[in-house]
């Protein structure tokens, strides 16, 4: 049976600067259920990708079907329901400063769900145990380290129960061993929660340890969908010296780390 999708991107074009395109005849297919990594060199476009998919950012040309909708064509109100829909965990977690994180979370659940007060008082202690924080739950942000605020940003963005969660970036600055905490953390309550994710990076390693599927964007274009055998498989050049030679040259973070200690 053929799997709903919930995110269609198609022919989008978006450029901040005449002549200089930032999006080009972008096509996406974001299907319901599935973890799907969006890999791209710096400055490839995707955050402008993301603020596409979040109408932040209208193209100036394509079509944009989010939950079924052209989310630039609606109201304010109907953008908000499909808002609630989405869960996104900014870089560097991008919380309230003057909030406590059980406020931050609560914040998400009161604005974005129809949870009860009862049903957010039991959710957040049960959230913030399984990613290790509950002693932070009275903690400023400006208390916690930038791993622990990145894990908070994560709740927050899925203890809604959304039916997407966008994640920018969730690994970057992260030390190698809590990348791979970050990414289990990020999988067991994505499993628990049934959500589809979209991650978006530009490290080689975390997009196939985050995802099977990986969509690759260069000079604003997806040019291969896939898995890593997939896209080595197209053959195209770009690709295969982007996935292959880079991993050569740059050696995984694990084995930086420990050239950067015996140093
Ligand atoms: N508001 C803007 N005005 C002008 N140019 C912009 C704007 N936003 C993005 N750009 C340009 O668009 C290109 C893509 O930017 P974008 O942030 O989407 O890339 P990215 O792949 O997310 O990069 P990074 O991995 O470095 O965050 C870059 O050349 C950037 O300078």
């Amino acid at each position: 049976m053929q799997s709903t999708k919930i995110v269609t991107l198609n022919d989008i074009n978006v450029s901040f600067i005449k002549n200089k395109p930032v999006l080009q005849n972008l096509d996406l297919e974001i299907f319901k259920g599935e973890s799907l990594t969006i890999l791209g060199p710096g400055g490839s476009g995707k955050s402008t990708l993301l603020k596409i998919i979040l109408g932040i950012i209208e193209p100036q040309s394509g079509t944009l079907n989010v939950f079924g909708k052209n989310i630039n064509s609606l109201l304010h109100k109907e953008r908000s329901e499909i808002l609630k829909k989405i869960g996104i965990a900014f870089q560097q977690g991008a919380l309230f400063d003057f909030m406590t994180v059980s406020e931050n979370i609560d914040f998400a659940m009161e604005n974005m769900t129809q949870f009860t007060q009862k049903e957010r008082e039991e959710r957040i202690p049960n959230f913030l145990a399984q990613v290790n924080l509950t002693h932070a739950a009275d903690k400023l942000p400006s208390e916690l380290s930038g791993g622990m605020r990145r894990r908070v940003g994560f709740i927050r963005a899925l203890i809604t129960n959304p039916e997407l969660a966008l994640l920018d970036e969730p690994t970057a600055g992260l030390d190698p061993v809590t990348t791979t905490i970050v990414i289990d953390i990020i999988h067991r309550i994505g499993r628990q929660i049934g959500t589809t994710m979209v991650c978006v990076t530009s490290n080689i390693d975390v997009a196939f340890r985050f995802a099977k599927k990986v969509a690759i964007l260069k000079d604003g274009k997806i040019i291969g969908v896939g898995t890593k055998a997939d896209l080595l498989n197209l053959n195209n050049e770009w690709i295969t010296n982007f996935l292959t030679i880079r991993e050569n040259k740059f050696h995984t973070d694990e084995e930086i780390d420990m050239n950067e200690s015996s140093v």
